[in-house]
């Protein structure tokens, strides 16, 4: 598959303006970068880049910003990246215009520039064709390493393949290999665990994935949309209510798939998003109007549990509750440690994805036990359902 494409082989970067696309949208606190995984899986193709002579300039988005907010600025990340890499990141306030010229045209061979979130610019995500040509007055090539981000059609993950030539990023070519490699015929049964808050962004995929997977577990923001749809009262929960509709046709068709759905059955409940915020177990017929499902409860936790057990195959995206605070990191530990160590045994292949996700995993120490870690959340799943990712179809051979 991968070798359809034109990779870094194929091209002499050296003095080079490089355009080079990666996914920076790491989990950050209070300014702070919390998880440094995929700026380290990104680390090869920048040094590689730069190594052999050529400008890297990055491009990444940051968040979902209507417009420019100084808070999803990238700033705090390209110094993280500094870190990571050993060598200085250089910054433009903007990805296109002035700023990002000047930056670039100051460039010598092998340095680096970060150029401000792509998302800044509303005609980013609308691959708007007067953003992707101002884009690419900054490079003579385009390389996508966001494998995480190419199932968005936006300027940056896939207009700019139209204009320049364009070539995959060790990432990018690793991520498909190993994804192939680990799930291109499965061992069932399979399992699938979906959590996480991107609600409406990753609910549509769950309709082709209960004719793929036998078993789906659902967690986290997802399951209090689905708990909502069932008549359940989740109280203040992040649920997105508007979408109960399209959470009972999921049901439907799992069902007509033979695929068993994983709902929790109970759920652990605090008044405030904080970590340590005093919380109890509730059954789902005694959720506090007032509360927050903010974990699944216990007796939920043992239920995943035994999925995985009965489990040859796993995959998972999205974290079962808010691990960020801690104890509501719990069901999430919970079933990372016993996935890892079902891994360890031999009896289990384990693939999980996702920003927060592996930041999960990171946090409950079994990132390196699992079969692959992906970078990618909303990217692998699509990869799972099979469907073709803009990202990567626009870098085929023509
Ligand atoms: N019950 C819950 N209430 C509030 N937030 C939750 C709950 N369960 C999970 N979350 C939040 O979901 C977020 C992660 O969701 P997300 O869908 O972004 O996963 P991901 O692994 O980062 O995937 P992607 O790479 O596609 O973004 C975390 O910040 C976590 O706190
Ligand atoms: O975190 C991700 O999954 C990617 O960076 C894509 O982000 P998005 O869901 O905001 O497009």
């Amino acid at each position: 598959m991968t070798n359809s494409f034109r990779t870094l082989d194929d091209v002499d970067v050296k003095g080079k303006r490089v355009l080079l696309r990666v996914d920076l949208n790491v989990p950050m606190e209070q300014g702070r970068v919390t998880d440094t995984t995929r700026l380290e899986r990104v680390a090869p193709t920048i040094t590689e880049i730069a190594g052999k002579g050529g400008k890297a300039i990055l491009l990444a988005h940051f968040g979902r910003p209507k417009g420019r907010d100084a808070k999803d600025s990238l700033r705090p990340v390209a110094t993280e990246l500094a870190k990571v890499l050993g060598r200085p990141v250089a910054f433009a306030d903007d990805c296109i215009g002035d700023a990002a010229e000047k930056a670039v045209a100051a460039m010598k061979d092998g340095d680096i520039l970060c150029l401000e979130n792509t998302r800044f610019h509303k005609e980013e995500e609308k691959n708007d064709p007067a953003f992707v040509a101002e884009l690419a007055k900054l490079g003579d090539i385009w390389v996508n390493d966001a494998f995480s981000a190419a199932h968005r059609a936006h300027a940056s993950t896939e207009g700019l393949g139209h204009k320049l030539p364009g070539y995959a990023g060790r990432t990018m070519q690793a991520e498909l290999e190993a994804l192939n490699k680990a799930l291109e015929a499965p061992t069932k049964p399979v399992i699938a665990i979906i959590g996480g808050a991107k609600v409406s962004t990753k609910i549509d995929l769950l309709e082709n994935l209960v004719s793929k997977v036998d078993a789906l577990v659902i967690g986290g923001g997802m399951a209090n949309t689905f708990l909502h749809a069932q008549g359940v009262n989740v109280g203040k929960s992040l649920a997105e209510k508007d979408l109960a509709a399209t959470a009972l046709r999921i049901l439907d068709k799992a069902k007509a798939a033979n695929c068993t759905i994983i709902l929790p059955v109970d759920a652990t409940v605090a008044f405030h998003f904080a970590a340590n915020a005093p919380s109890h177990a509730y059954g789902l017929d005694a959720i506090p109007a007032e509360g927050m499902i903010l974990d699944v409860g216990p007796q939920s936790v043992e239920r995943v549990r035994s999925a995985i057990d009965d489990a040859a195959t796993l995959v998972w995206n999205g974290p079962l509750g808010a691990f960020e605070l801690s104890p509501f990191d719990r069901g999430t530990v919970v079933a990372a440690k016993h996935a890892a160590e079902r891994t360890k045994t031999g009896k289990l292949v384990s693939v999980a994805g996702g920003g927060d996700t592996v930041a999960a995993l990171n946090q409950a120490g079994v990132a390196g036990d699992f079969s692959y870690v992906s970078t990618a959340g909303g990217a692998f799943l699509e990869w799972m359902e099979g469907k073709p990712l803009p990202g990567v179809e626009v870098l085929r051979a023509k």
